[in-house]
């Protein structure tokens, strides 16, 4: 069984996946998890039938509703197969210790995170903008790869920015600590 998701290794939709897989007993080897990066691509696999489920964000805490996964829902007659409200915690990394954070010039995540933790972004890197990329577990990688100058730093789960070997600067960075992420999966319904 395909389980389709916004996101990629590491990300929070991936944390979400698991979870979904343990709520439902699934055994290991009786499904695979397929990163799709982008919800809009999640509800194209579904109706494509590439994947039997997706999986993406709707809604958080602080941030409100997820706008990607909203518009790509927009229409579009899906299935709720399960809802998962996962606990979020951000983490805050950049390349190395010689990058003052003074010196960071660009704070990179998905929306729906810096927008969770604008407020201490602010603080932590008092000359930064912050840019979209399209998941918090990408932001990493793209900094990694070179995609994006030294200086800049990424939002992402504390697994996402250690398995990249980034340098942690603060962990639980989200402005008010009770953060919840709602995460749905569907299906295209069967009587179709
Ligand atoms: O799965 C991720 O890590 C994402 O980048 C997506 C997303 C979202 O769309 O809301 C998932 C959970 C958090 O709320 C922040 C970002």
């Amino acid at each position: 069984m395909k389980i389709g998701y916004q996101g990629v290794l590491h990300s929070h939709n991936h944390a979400a996946a698991l979870a979904v897989t343990e709520e439902m007993q699934l055994t290991e080897g009786s499904f695979e998890l397929v990163p799709l990066i982008s919800s809009k691509n999640v509800v194209e696999a579904l109706l494509s039938g590439e994947v039997e489920y997706g999986l993406m964000a709707v809604q958080n805490s602080i941030g409100g509703v997820v706008k990607e996964s909203q518009e790509a829902l927009l229409d579009k007659d899906l299935e709720l197969v399960k809802e998962v409200i996962l606990s979020i915690s951000h983490s805050t990394f950049k390349l190395n210790n010689s990058i003052k954070n003074d010196d960071i010039t660009e704070v990179i995540s998905h929306p729906q995170a810096l927008k969770q933790c604008a407020t201490n972004l602010k603080r932590i890197y008092p000359n930064a903008m912050v840019a979209p990329v399209e998941n918090t577990a990408l932001a990493p990688k793209y900094v990694v790869e070179g995609k994006f100058g030294k200086n800049t730093a990424v939002v992402c789960a504390k697994v996402a920015g250690e398995y990249y070997k980034m340098t942690l600067v603060e962990e639980g960075i989200q402005d008010k600590s009770d953060n919840r992420t709602t995460f749905n999966m569907f299906r295209v319904p069967l009587t179709r």
